[in-house]
């Protein structure tokens, strides 16, 4: 029986999020740590770390512990899911004592990486761990028909992988992961203002560069903004100004990158499944699915509709979510 005590956790290289059927998102907080440099303790988690970045005193280290959606620093995640399942339990009023979690994993792990993320999640106080490939809460999540002879593909851009999945039956038929997403992204820009302005910039200012003025390849009304760093030769904080023609180039080396991933799970898809995916479109998901102009861009490079989830953030964590229900709902009629 579904109760509040079965939570889903998307566990992701930049986002980490918790669900239950019965209240919804309960957690949204960045997959980030501030960690004590002596003891290792976690000082700040989730947003509050997230601001820290750049910014902390020799005794505090900033960590992202997951990287290329996989686990990078075992303790600390372990740490930090202890922590969100604290966090959780306090907005559901109630603590959470030994929940069965349905915790989703990428598609192109290996076996010891998604032993990884079992047993964090398991050394956390979980009962029951069940592992979901990411394509598939996905695809749960955005409403997807996945137990339906009918095949639906998702491309879901997070911030460590980009990862295409052809899903039938509640299976995945096809599937690609590249290493080409949201922070690869955040990285070139960094290296851009670098080499063209002489000037070190920090992820978060990246990050914001990216989300305001970035666009996929297609034609668009050019915007400026301005962003400050330090001078490399001078040592001085210097502002610069930058354009969304500037950003589109830049970004394109990441954006051909998820394109090859797509053709390349549309040239393995089986042909009787083809059908389906031209007839209702392939669905993008994650954070950067956000970036503007995707769809479009997609859509007229590979000539099929592409259309944006409506949570893309949260598709995967409500898919997660949701799975308990549908099986659930199956056990039920099994009886
Ligand atoms: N409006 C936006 N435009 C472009 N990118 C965005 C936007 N909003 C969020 N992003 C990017 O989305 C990424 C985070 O997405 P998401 O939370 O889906 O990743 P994740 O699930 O944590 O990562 P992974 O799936 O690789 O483990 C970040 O790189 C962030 O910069």
């Amino acid at each position: 029986m579904f109760s509040n005590s079965h939570i889903g956790i998307d566990l992701g290289t930049a986002n980490t999020l918790v669900y239950t059927k019965g209240k919804g998102l309960l957690i949204d907080e960045p997959t980030v740590v501030a960690v004590n440099t002596k003891t290792r303790e976690i000082v700040a988690f989730g947003e509050e770390a997230k601001k820290m970045i750049g910014k902390t005193p020799t005794s505090i280290e900033v960590i992202r512990p997951l990287q290329d959606g996989v686990i990078a620093d075992f303790d600390i995640t372990t740490q930090l899911l202890k922590l969100i399942m604290q966090k959780a339990g306090k907005k559901l009023g109630t603590s959470l004592r030994k929940p069965t979690v349905i915790v989703c994993t990428p598609s192109g792990a290996t076996s010891v990486e998604r032993r990884a993320i079992q047993d964090a999640v398991r050394q956390s106080g979980a009962k029951d761990v069940q592992l979901m490939e990411e394509p598939v809460a996905a695809a749960i999540g955005a409403g997807l028909p996945v137990d339906e002879p009918v095949a639906s593909m998702i491309v879901d851009i997070g911030g460590g992988t980009t990862e295409v999945g052809i899903i039938s039956f509640g299976g995945v038929v096809a599937s690609h992961t590249v290493k080409a997403a949201g922070d690869r992204m955040d990285e070139a820009i960094i290296h851009f203002v670098r080499k063209e302005y002489n000037v070190i910039i920090g992820e978060a200012t990246a990050e914001n560069i990216k989300m305001t003025i970035g666009h996929a390849l297609v034609p668009h009304a050019v915007e400026q903004m301005q962003a400050t760093g330090r001078d490399v030769v001078s040592g001085l904080p210097k502002t610069i100004h930058l354009s969304s023609t500037q950003i589109q180039g830049v970004l394109s080396e990441s954006l051909e990158t998820i394109l090859e991933a797509i053709r390349a799970t549309l040239e393995t898809c089986p042909p009787e499944l083809a059908g389906d995916i031209v007839d209702h479109g392939v669905i993008l998901t994650g954070g950067g699915a956000l970036l503007k102009d995707i769809s479009e861009w997609l859509t007229q490079v590979i000539e099929v509709p592409v259309h944006l989830a409506p949570e893309p953030l949260q598709s995967v964590v409500i898919g997660t979510g949701k799975s308990f229900f549908v099986s659930d709902r199956k056990q039920k009629l099994a009886k």
